[in-house]
């Protein structure tokens, strides 16, 4: 860890290691990143954020050939025919295995970018410069890239590590106050599953003192990379979870997600990824109550905690059956049978698998009545 200025640098180890930059204006490092085999990078970029990406662009276009890959702004653009769109464009521009993709945007933008350079030719590098907290926490680090399908979210994808990721601070001064929100759902998920002092901190920081260039903002995205990285380094691939005892392995970080995604689905996007992984992860919490493995007053720690700094803890949008039909085609799912990641504690994840219908549809009734 660091001191609020200067950068840190916080490493990837594994098959391809890499290096996560975090700092005010670490976006200036990019070109550094690219390697001199690069004669051409392709620039993943939602429109809206063309201007905020200028001086990036002007960077690559500096010595490389530069195809820019302007994209739909958020959960819009994570489509097969986005992607397909993209690689219409690397064919065009004959982009070769040496070549580098450059993602620029937030959560959305790195997954399909992620997932278009998985793609081409097999996998190409890419580089993550996330613009939003939750890119920078969470969805430019360990390597899931994907799209959403008819059925679900996620549900097409690749692991693919990128080659490196700056997240530079400076870039959320213009990020609207309820994106930063959203963030601060994956912030508050690292709390609980692994890193207590993230809720210690959460809780004792005015929320309204989380800005952009806040020493507090700055500690919460250092501790919550760290725990990102942690885990996926032991689990890149997401396949050492089982059920009952013994932690999870990758799967931790979908605490709160199997109801989240379901939600997020069912709400066609319209609701932010980080507001629905904080209701998922109150309902998650009761479910675990409700099961016997979490203690009362960890339960409550969790509306506590996620409603602190303006997040959603209930709702009431959609039908049981809707939601309990979109949690079946989870990734955790196996068969016919859910599994759930539950707390038995603070930074003790486990895995539930096939809880009992009284209790998913109790839990279902709390989220409703919190709403
Ligand atoms: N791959 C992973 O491990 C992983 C992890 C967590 C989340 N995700 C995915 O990330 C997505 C959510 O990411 P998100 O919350 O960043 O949402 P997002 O990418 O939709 O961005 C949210 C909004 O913020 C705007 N924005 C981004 N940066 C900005 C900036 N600096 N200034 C002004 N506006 C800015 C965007 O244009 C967009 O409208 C979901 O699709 C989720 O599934 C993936
Ligand atoms: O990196 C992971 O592993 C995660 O689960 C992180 C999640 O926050 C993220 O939303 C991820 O995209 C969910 O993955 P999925 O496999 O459930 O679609
Ligand atoms: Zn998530």
């Amino acid at each position: 860890m660091s001191a609020p200025t200067g950068e840190t640098t916080l490493h990837v180890a594994g098959p391809t290691p890499y290096d996560v930059v975090i700092g005010h204006g670490v976006a200036d490092r990019l070109t550094g990143l690219l390697g001199d085999g690069a004669a051409r990078v392709a620039l993943v970029v939602p429109e809206t954020l063309r201007e905020l990406a200028a001086p990036v662009r002007e960077a690559l276009a500096a010595d490389r050939r530069l195809t820019e890959l302007v994209v739909p702004d958020g959960e819009a653009a994570k489509t097969v025919a986005t992607a397909a769109t993209c690689w219409d464009a690397l064919g065009e521009a004959g982009f070769t295995r040496s070549d580098v993709v450059v993602t620029f945007g937030g959560g959305a933008t790195t997954d399909l970018g992620g997932w278009v350079a998985a793609g081409w030719l097999r996998g190409v590098p890419v580089v993550h410069v996330p613009t939003t907290l939750l890119a920078m926490v969470d969805a430019a680090v360990g390597g899931k890239t994907g799209v959403n399908t008819a059925a679900g979210k996620n549900l097409v994808g690749a692991f693919h590590e990128p080659a490196g990721v700056l997240c530079d601070l400076s870039l959320l001064a213009t990020l609207p106050r309820a994106d930063l929100v959203a963030g601060l759902g994956e912030v508050v998920k690292c709390g609980f599953i692994a890193d207590p002092r993230i809720l210690e901190l959460v809780e004792s920081t005015d929320p309204a003192a989380l800005t952009a260039d806040s020493p507090e903002l700055r500690e919460l995205v250092e501790r919550s990379v760290q725990v990102k990285i942690d885990v996926v380094v032991g689990d890149l691939r997401e396949t050492a979870g089982t059920a009952g005892e013994g932690h999870p392995g990758r799967e931790a970080l979908n605490y709160g997600h199997t109801m989240g995604h379901a939600i997020e689905r069912a709400e066609r996007y319209g609701v932010r990824h980080g507001e629905a992984v904080a209701i998922g992860s109150v309902f998650v919490a009761e479910l675990a109550r409700r099961a016997g493995v979490l203690d009362d007053m960890t339960a409550d720690r969790h509306a506590t905690a996620f409603g602190r700094v303006g997040l959603p803890t209930g709702y009431a949008g959609a039908p049981y059956d809707d939601l309990r039909a979109a949690m079946a085609v989870d990734k955790k799912s196996r068969g016919d049978q859910l599994r759930f990641v539950v707390l038995h504690g603070v930074g003790d994840p486990r895995v539930l698998a096939g809880p009992s219908e009284e209790h998913l549809r109790a839990a279902y009734d709390a989220m409703v009545a919190r709403a």
